[in-house]
């Protein structure tokens, strides 16, 4: 008589586990989700990581930057339903950007491994940048099965159960940022991510008046939600984006650089949540930012799109095009840098230095990215009008056909 031993539990080996899947996200797509991340990312869940969860996003009046995730999370979701066969099961519990800064590192682990994780299903993690070029160190490893290693990739993503199958780690980061999105998915609806974000969105983005640019201004969130500290030292996170690439925080006007100095302010960080102006060297922009991280995401946009304005650039000289520049004056003034607390060494230690940033800066450029950035926002803000009835009326947040009726 045949006898039934119980089957061993499955291993990583020979069961569907992971998967890699090479040029999942477009170059394109990378460097948008870089933009946001660089833009509004705060102090991470762990030692050396910073992090921009959807839910921040939200909150602080930065629904429209959702709108780049929605697309990923559906074609993710697709894709672990598919290679797990659970079609139609899952839910999103968690969308983050994460940048894994010098030092961050995770030991052996499964992603479900503490009680309030245990709804966790599946885990998919995206690479924006290139171990070796942009950072080193920072390799997945798994325990056991194959692949057993991954070398991240702008584009590249990654899906594995979020079990025991699964145990994993990543190599210490030793040098420059990496960024990865990560999600998780669950079968557990309460653990939705959507409502959740729906209820900030409903708060916060159901107005809309077109060229009304306070709808897209970023809101600050707590200051010390911008604190990276490290060893007995840190810096402010928006003060450190803006360093690592050549800019600083000034005061907003003469008046107020007069008064700042004469009378600083109690905590100097509140100065960021306050009108300001940003300058490099002894330049000082016109331009008046609502705060500093308007002034960060314009820097950011800039530094996003410097090809395209570079190029942009030669065919205006060129004659081939005519744009339309509004008049923002630079002065040549020693303007006053604002009082804040950043060790700037530690920051450049901490991020590396960004590769393609020029010493040198075209104002003009700066003008453009800035007409530019309010044109990317408007449209963005615009699309979420469209999409958010959609959204609550489901009470799930998916890419929206804009040539449907609205619901
Ligand atoms: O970023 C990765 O490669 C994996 C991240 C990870 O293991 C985690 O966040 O739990
Ligand atoms: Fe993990």
């Amino acid at each position: 008589m045949a006898t039934t031993a119980a089957s061993p539990p499955p291993t990583a080996a020979e069961d569907n586990v992971r998967l890699l899947l090479p040029g999942f996200l477009s170059p394109e797509t990378c460097k948008e989700l870089e933009f946001v991340h660089r833009s509004c990312g705060t102090a991470g869940y762990r030692p050396s990581v910073v992090s921009t969860s959807l839910p921040h996003l939200a909150a602080t009046g930065c629904g429209h930057l959702l709108l780049p995730f929605v697309p990923i999370r559906e074609r993710l979701r697709d894709a672990v339903e598919s290679f797990f066969s659970c079609h139609f099961d899952l839910f999103v519990e968690f969308t983050g950007l994460v940048s894994w800064c010098k030092g961050a590192s995770i030991g052996w682990h499964s992603d479900d491994n503490k009680p309030y994780l245990r709804q966790r299903a599946f885990t998919a993690v995206c690479y924006l940048n290139n171990h070796g070029k942009d950072f080193k160190g920072g390799l997945l490893k798994f325990q056991d099965g194959e692949p057993s290693s991954v070398i991240p990739v702008a584009g590249d993503a990654v899906i594995y159960t979020a079990d025991n199958r699964n145990v994993h780690c990543v190599d210490e980061v030793t040098e420059g940022e990496r960024l990865t999105l990560t999600l998780w998915f669950t079968r557990d609806s309460s653990f939705d991510e959507d409502p959740k974000l729906l209820s900030f969105l409903s708060q916060t983005s159901l107005s809309y008046e077109p060229a009304d640019q306070n709808s897209y201004i970023p809101l600050p969130a707590s200051d010390n939600m911008y604190w990276f500290s490290y060893d007995q030292s840190g810096f402010d996170i928006r003060c450190a984006r803006m360093h690592i690439l050549g800019f600083s925080f000034r005061a907003s006007s003469d008046e107020d650089s007069k008064s700042t100095s004469a009378a600083p302010a109690d905590d100097p960080i509140e100065l960021l949540g306050k009108p300001l102006r940003i300058g490099r060297a002894d330049d000082v922009f016109g331009k008046i930012f609502a705060n500093s991280l308007h002034a960060l995401q314009v820097v950011q946009f800039y530094y996003w799109k410097a090809p395209e304005l570079a190029s942009r650039r030669n065919q205006t000289t060129g004659g081939s095009e005519t744009v339309c520049y509004p008049t923002i004056q630079v002065q040549r003034s020693s303007g006053t840098e604002l009082p804040l607390p950043c060790n700037h060494g530690l920051a450049q230690t901490i991020f590396g230095s960004y590769g393609n940033v020029d010493s040198v800066i075209e104002w003009d450029d700066v003008v453009l990215a800035l007409a530019m950035w309010e044109n990317y926002s408007e449209e963005l803000k615009r699309k979420l009008s469209i999409f958010l009835p959609n959204w609550l009326s489901n009470g799930t947040i998916f890419v929206v056909d804009p040539s449907e009726p609205t619901q």
